[in-house]
């Protein structure tokens, strides 16, 4: 058996299509698989059936997670499924030693949740050195979006590590409706872009490519990707969660510390889940001694890693001449990346979150303790 993957080629584009339960996720994959330009992309979906097989790019891998991690945590499982189809299909859909494929989107259940989905993509090794996570796509049903986050925690998840927000039905709903629905979206993930879909009918091209790190341009759109200006609102909701921290630092020197620790599982408030979720930034004028920072950032994840939902940053660290990026999912984190060059004269740290039950104060109070042991205070910011 060959593998039809070497070291030398690009990294596979993955895009992850989550929404909860009957949100349009089919449907737009329907659409997606009849378009000339998604014939080069396999398609990974739970159930074969709901989707049209004249697409020839179509495999099937059962939503089963594995928990096995040292803590159950079910947000650091690994899908061991998914991983054993993403080793697979390089040699099942390859013909004569060429890969058939240049791009994977994987469909989820509707009450997936997402990270241990983006987990096993960047920590399994031979997952980690052949793909790339492109883009998390969420389905929002305009009808029944604003229930669904009301009483689902799991949604306000799919929507906060979402970078496209796909909003469907809206033929069945008024223009004041979905306003009020967009605006809810955009207050829980103030960056995701929006877009609304009939019937699933979208450029799938445009699906692909919203992730900073894996582009193969020269010239990275950093300020639009971290786009902080959007982060002006508070949102919230109550979780779930009861996780492990692995946060891989900048220095390397915490690479082998794991920090564990049992945290309560949320109350589940039906009717106040929005009231949980911050979203602001905060910057930093002065260079920050890496180790510091890995510090800060090691012990946050390790003690509130779970109800962090999203972290994007960008990092003026001293003895760097360019920003370094981060990117966190949960206390799941892509390995940093240094930029050849700041993309502006502002040479400033800034770092966004999208957070459950932790207010700015709280990052502020431990960032100004281990970074900027004192001396120095966050300069500006928005939110809560
Ligand atoms: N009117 C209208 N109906 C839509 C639209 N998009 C999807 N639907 C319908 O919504 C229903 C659910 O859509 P699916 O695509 O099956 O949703 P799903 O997210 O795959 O559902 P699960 O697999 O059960 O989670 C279907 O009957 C679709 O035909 C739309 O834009 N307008």
């Amino acid at each position: 058996m060959t593998n039809e993957f070497t070291s030398s080629q690009p990294l596979i584009p993955i895009a992850i299509l989550t929404g909860f339960l009957g949100s349009g996720k089919t449907t737009l994959l329907n659409c997606l698989v009849r378009q000339p330009a998604f014939s080069d992309t396999l398609v990974i979906i739970n159930e074969f059936g709901e989707i049209s097989l004249d697409h020839l790019l179509v495999t099937q891998s059962n939503e089963i997670v594995v928990t096995e991690m040292d803590s159950g945590c079910i947000c650091c499982s690994i899908r061991g499924d998914l991983a054993r189809t993403l080793r697979e299909i390089g040699w099942r859909f390859s013909r004569e030693g060429k890969r058939k494929f240049k791009r994977v989107m994987i469909e989820t259940t509707g009450l997936a949740d997402p990270a241990p989905i983006i987990h096993t993509l960047m920590t399994d090794d031979f997952i980690a050195s052949r793909y790339r996570l492109d883009a998390v796509i969420t389905t929002v049903d305009s009808v029944n979006g604003m229930q669904t986050l009301d009483r689902h925690p799991e949604a306000i998840k799919q929507v906060a590590v979402a970078d496209r927000l796909i909003l469907t039905k809206n033929d069945l709903i008024d223009e004041t409706q979905l306003t009020d629905l967009q605006h809810r979206l955009a207050r829980l993930n103030p960056t995701a872009q929006q877009l609304r879909v009939l019937n699933g009918e979208t450029d799938g091209q445009a699906l692909f490519g919203a992730r900073l790190f894996f582009l193969d341009q020269k010239a990275p759109d950093v300020l639009g990707w971290l786009n902080e200006s959007a982060y002006a609102g508070t949102i919230k909701q109550a979780g779930n969660a009861s996780d492990t921290f692995r946060y891989q630092p900048i220095t390397g020197k915490l690479s082998k510390q794991r920090f564990q620790k049992k945290q309560k599982v949320a109350q589940q408030d039906i009717h106040g889940h929005d009231d949980h979720i911050r979203a602001f930034s905060f910057t930093f004028d002065t260079p920050i001694e890496p180790e510091l920072f890995d510090q800060w950032l090691g012990l946050l994840m390790a003690f509130k890693g779970p109800d962090i939902l999203r972290v994007k940053g960008m990092l003026n660290l001293k003895h760097r001449s360019g920003p370094i990026i981060i990117h966190g999912v949960q206390h799941i984190f892509h390995p940093p990346v240094e930029l050849a060059e700041w993309p502006s004269e502002d040479h400033r740290t800034r770092i966004v979150f999208i957070t459950r039950d932790i207010d700015r104060s709280v990052i502020e109070r431990t960032f100004d303790r281990f970074v900027s042991t004192g001396t120095e205070a966050f300069s500006t910011g928005t939110g809560v």
